[in-house]
């Protein structure tokens, strides 16, 4: 006979991973960064986040990540398995690839043998295998970001968190990144939020695209992307990607104006 299915939790696909309803924040200062904002990521899902500067992006990463308690609303964060990526990579300029990409490992007390090995399926994931001993000023920005990525990667992280993580960097390299991101999507299947400025970057590596509005941000335009992941690099260049991205840049320029 078989076995009874398990009781439902959070963590299973479709369940949302991250679930915002009506979430306002005044920082102390009286600033109102975000009104009425609901937003849900699922794991399988991929949602970027476009909007003004200024319109409270990373304010709901901060959220996310338990750094700001909303004013109102409801803010739900379902896992203990967050990873974080920002623009800078923050890595301990002392410690070699290897021994940055074992540190949070390390700081949760798993063993040397267990992270040894975590590490280097990150590092080879990331595309680093070769660069373990090196040291972060003897690599580029760009593989000092999957340095950053492994080093949440370790974790296995059921949420991961993206502020502008490849803003910093060349277009080429910034492409580049992009499509490892998509391959690590695919082959971990975790719920992505990913704050970016650039509208055909949301557009290309996402499952869904949120246009948030001008200060105080709430959530203006919301884009379903059809295509399966990972994905033809080769979709940058279709009309239909193109008409997409106009679509989301339009909705944008409104919700700026509004
Ligand atoms: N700690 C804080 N105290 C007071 N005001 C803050 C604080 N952090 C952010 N703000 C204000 O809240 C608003 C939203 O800031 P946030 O950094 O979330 O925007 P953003 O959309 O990420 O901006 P950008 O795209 O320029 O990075 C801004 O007006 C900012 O000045």
């Amino acid at each position: 006979m078989s076995e009874p299915a398990p009781a439902s939790t959070a963590t299973e696909q479709g369940a949302a991973l991250l679930d915002f309803s009506d979430v306002q924040l005044t920082y102390p200062g009286g600033t109102t960064a975000l009104s009425g904002v609901d937003l849900k990521v699922r794991r399988g899902e991929f949602v970027s986040v476009v909007g003004p500067s200024g319109c409270g992006k990373s304010t709901l990463l901060r959220i996310a990540s338990g750094l700001e308690t909303v004013t109102s609303g409801d803010a739900h964060v379902a896992t203990d398995h967050v990873g974080y990526v920002f623009q800078d990579a923050t890595l301990l300029p002392w410690r070699t690839v290897r021994q940055n990409v074992e540190l949070l490992a390390e700081l949760r007390d798993h063993g040397r043998a267990d992270r040894r090995e975590a590490a280097q399926k990150a590092i080879d994931m990331v595309g680093l295998t070769g660069f373990e001993d090196h040291l972060p000023r003897q690599l580029s920005g760009g593989m000092r970001m999957r340095v950053s990525l492994a080093r949440s990667l370790v974790m296995d992280p059921e949420l991961f968190l993206f502020d502008e993580p490849f803003g910093a960097l060349d277009e080429i390299t910034r492409e580049y990144l992009n499509d490892e991101l998509l391959r690590l999507f695919a082959e971990r299947s975790f719920a992505g939020l990913f704050i970016t400025h650039s509208v055909s970057e949301a557009v290309y590596l996402s499952t869904k695209v949120v246009v948030m509005s001008g200060r105080p941000g709430k959530v203006v335009g919301s884009f379903d992307i059809p295509w399966d992941m990972p994905r033809d690099p080769e979709i940058r260049y279709t009309a239909e990607y193109a008409a997409l991205v106009g679509e989301v840049s339009h909705a944008l320029r409104e919700g700026h104006d509004s």
